[in-house]
């Protein structure tokens, strides 16, 4: 087992505290094997060229997350794991040399060590076979397949790396998508795609099994599908009940946002407020309806939080409210609409759970950092391309807004971006790439706790093909307490 233990603490209270704890997946050969004909049905736009995405961009990615998260595991040793002759060992977890980190978790680690127990690889097995209709004699190989291989197997869709036994699971790297720890409770997702579903199965699987969970067993929490959604007639999915980790954020303190969105049903919103208010987890739920598009199908590729009184997001979805008193018949047509645009609306045990309406992000937002954040300085929103048509919408299709806080004012985030980037310099922060601020950090130029204000920019070519960010790439378990 590579990790074991009882000292797993899962804690999120907020979008934004030194983040302590994720979990991660690194790309794995199944993303070699998307090929264009399948490549939207799989939810990329794109061919990804693995070993230039591994190299180049993810394992940039881990060597961050290692500084600011887990340093013992790196620090002084940069030059030896960046060299040819260690061929990439601390990045791949099928190998004695990974890095085995308790605090930058890959999930194929906690899956290969659940798997070692026989009753659960044959129950795992099973249900997977029946999902991807597997024939009997495939299920019994698999079965007795060891488990770091069957792991990989598992995700990657293929034998021996080389032959497909089913399709691959790409959006694994997404790993925010498969559930999310609202405080000290894990959510489990309910995909609205198919490509998607073996990814909870499996992490369902993970956390109810592995012992590193095994002090939150009781704090998972399944929405189930309504009696409705079974009832109607025809195999439409009206009534559905989906939800994606993508629309989950976890603000503040007593207070969650939930999108609905292409992933995110109604009946999924409405499951999830009922569940958190009844467990008395949070005490505010806001949801934020945006419009159903490839281009925004999580919340979080609108808009994140950078500080407690920064954020970032799409300008073109926060117009000011429609407003039928002032609309004359020349602009009536081609004014947005608050349908075509995001509608929010707020519950609050506190009020009695009255609808509180917001009329645009920006609003709620504010609402935020002020009242929740206690912010006394103004609340600054940085635009996706400074807000310039036609860079907002294109460095949001490369998730300009999707960015990961790493501790408060500390966020990384894709460097093709660069309108966006020189919005953040312009709001005062710095920018930085990924690989000097590696060298900084290594030589003890630059101490990663005591870093303020800066947006650190990530190699993006291959990943930014797959269709989301940094946020969507990681999946908080423990994230410190924010001063007020
Ligand atoms: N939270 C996110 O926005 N995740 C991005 C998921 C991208 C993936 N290709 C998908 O379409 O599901």
């Amino acid at each position: 087992m590579v990790l074991t233990g009882n000292n797993l603490h899962i804690d999120v209270r907020s979008e934004i505290g030194r983040l302590r704890c994720l979990l991660i997946h690194s790309p794995d050969s199944g993303i070699g094997k998307v090929v264009p004909s399948k490549a939207q049905d799989w939810l990329f736009e794109d061919i990804i060229h693995l070993d230039s995405v591994r190299k180049n961009e993810y394992d940039l990615y881990v060597k961050l997350l290692m500084y600011f998260l887990d340093p013992e595991r790196i620090n002084g040793r940069l030059d030896e794991i960046s060299s040819p002759e260690h061929k990439r060992n601390f990045f791949k977890p099928d190998n004695a040399g990974f890095h085995a980190s308790a605090k930058v978790i890959e999930m194929q680690t906690l899956l290969s060590d659940i798997l070692e127990d026989n009753n659960i690889r044959e129950k795992l097995v099973a249900s997977v076979c029946a999902m991807e209709n597997c024939t009997y004699s495939l299920q019994e190989t698999l079965i007795n397949t060891e488990p770091v291989e069957l792991a990989k197997i598992l995700i990657s869709g293929s034998m021996d790396d080389h032959d497909l036994i089913f399709a691959p699971i790409p959006n694994f790297i997404f790993s925010r998508d498969v559930g999310i720890a609202i405080k000290d409770h894990l959510l489990i997702s309910k995909p609205a795609k198919p490509a998607r579903a073996r990814e909870t199965l499996l992490m369902r699987y993970v956390f109810f099994n592995h012992p590193l969970f095994k002090a939150y067993r009781n704090n998972i929490i399944e929405i189930p599908d309504t009696p409705q959604h079974f009832l109607k007639p025809g195999e439409g999915n009206e009534e559905r009940t989906t939800l994606e980790g993508g629309d989950i954020m976890m603000i503040s303190e007593e207070h969650v946002l939930i999108g609905v969105s292409e992933r995110t049903s109604v009946a999924g919103a409405n499951a999830i407020i009922r569940t958190l208010f009844d467990k008395k987890l949070v005490k505010k739920a806001t949801v934020i309806k945006i419009p159903t598009k490839r281009d925004f199908m999580h919340i979080d590729t609108i808009f994140t939080q950078v500080k407690r009184n920064v954020w970032v997001l799409l300008g073109s979805l926060s117009m000011p409210q429609f407003d039928p008193e002032t609309a004359t018949t020349g602009n009536y047509f081609s004014q947005q609409k608050p349908s075509k645009t995001v509608e929010i609306v707020q519950f609050n045990i506190d009020k009695g759970y009255q609808p509180k309406r917001f009329v645009n992000l920006e609003a709620l937002l504010d609402d935020i950092s002020r009242n929740e954040f206690k912010s006394e300085e103004p609340t600054r929103f940085i635009y996706s391309g400074d807000k310039e048509f036609p860079y907002d919408a294109r460095e949001q299709w490369t998730d300009s807004c999707n960015l990961l806080a790493l501790q408060e004012g500390v966020v990384i985030g894709y460097d093709r971006n660069d309108k966006t980037a020189a919005a953040f310099e312009k709001n005062g922060f710095k920018t930085i790439s990924v690989a000097d601020l590696l060298l900084q950090i290594e030589q003890g130029e630059t101490d990663p706790q005591s870093m303020k204000d800066t947006l650190i920019l990530m190699p993006s070519a291959e990943l930014s093909r797959a269709r989301g960010g940094f946020h969507c790439m990681s999946m908080p378990l423990c994230r410190e307490t924010i001063d007020k």
